[in-house]
């Protein structure tokens, strides 16, 4: 069987188009959709992903800024800048890039982001209101691979979708948003035991460990649809995720690659996200 390979960055590519159509809107309404991002210490992936976010909000037009802080910024410094944020007008979306230093409470940093201009979707408002089914912001790793599952046509409704990965930015809500739209959800992480005989029982199985080779082709049920979330950074360059990709590709229906699959997904909806918080100031 030849699987189809879902490829993030075609359809990333033609929502930014519609996008850049929408900022153009919003600013004939005298809004200009502003992004600011907090970036703390010298985190090298940090760097890269906060470039990457920046550069796609500059070619859709999103005015994008980026406040470097220093690794030893207090808490309570750090609380001041957000709530400077929370109170500009003129900045729509506020993203504090994970991870924090350790003296820092992450927690607290994130619940003191203003719920409305979060467009991670990690304030616990958001998590909450996206649990019970309300009109939230989504965490955008999450909302990209169901924009990805419904462009390919991926049926979710009973099917079982296995969820390898419980963390609050892609696991948690992943399996929540599948099981809205009526999947059958089933979660593993690292003290599952086990794995194998679960993950060979996915209709849809989404892999977000961030270690390389979790998933291997005997772990796979034929004609699955494989979701693989990780990146791991390779020493000499290059990215790699979390599915033995070309051994996997041979045995099921649908596929996402590593880089140029979830990745790209992930930075259009934090584009969307923006537009989406920055259409509510338009008169
Ligand atoms: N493409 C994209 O847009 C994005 C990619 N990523 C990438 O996705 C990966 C995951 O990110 P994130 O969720 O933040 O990572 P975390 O490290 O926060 O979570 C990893 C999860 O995987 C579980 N896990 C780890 N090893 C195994 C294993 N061998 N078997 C089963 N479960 C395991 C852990 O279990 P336990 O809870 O028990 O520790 C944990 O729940 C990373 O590579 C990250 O870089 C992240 C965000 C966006
Ligand atoms: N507050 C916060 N929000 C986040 O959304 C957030 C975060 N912190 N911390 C780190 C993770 C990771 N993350 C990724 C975004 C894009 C790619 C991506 O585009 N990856 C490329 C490969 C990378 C490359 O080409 O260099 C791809 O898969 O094609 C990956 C990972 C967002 N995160």
């Amino acid at each position: 069987m030849s699987a189809t390979i879902m490829y993030g960055n075609l359809l990333a590519n033609q929502i930014r188009e519609e996008i850049k159509a929408e900022v153009e809107a919003l600013k004939q309404s005298s809004v200009h959709p502003k992004l600011t991002v907090l970036i703390i210490g010298h985190n090298p992936a940090s760097k890269t992903y906060v470039r990457m976010k920046q550069k796609a909000c500059e070619k859709v037009g999103i005015v994008s800024q980026v406040i470097e802080l220093e690794e030893d910024i207090s808490e309570e410094e750090l609380l001041y800048q957000i709530e400077k944020l929370n109170k500009d007008t003129n900045v729509h979306g506020i993203l504090v890039q994970l991870p924090l230093p350790n003296h820092i409470n992450e927690d607290r940093v994130l619940e003191f982001i203003n719920p409305n201009k979060d467009v991670d979707g990690f304030h616990p408002i958001n998590i909450g209101r996206m649990q019970i089914g309300q009109d939230a912001l989504i965490p955008c790793t999450p909302l990209g691979i169901m924009k990805l599952l419904e462009f390919y046509r991926v049926e979710t409704k009973g099917k079982h979708a296995v969820v390898v990965g419980r963390s609050n930015i892609v696991g948690k809500p992943i399996g929540q948003l599948l099981l809205n739209q009526d999947a059958t959800v089933t979660y593993c992480h690292s003290k599952t035991e086990n794995l194998s005989d679960i993950t060979k029982q996915a209709d849809i199985l989404i892999v977000a460990t961030g270690k390389a080779n979790t998933i291997q082709a005997a772990d796979v049920k034929v004609g699955a649809t494989i979701v693989d979330v990780g990146n791991t950074f390779l020493e000499h360059g290059g990215v790699i995720g979390d599915v033995d990709f070309e051994a996997v590709k041979e045995k099921v229906e649908r596929i996402t690659p590593v880089p140029k699959g979830v990745g790209p997904m992930t930075i259009t909806m934090l584009l969307h996200n923006t537009i989406k918080v920055a259409s509510h100031f338009k008169q």
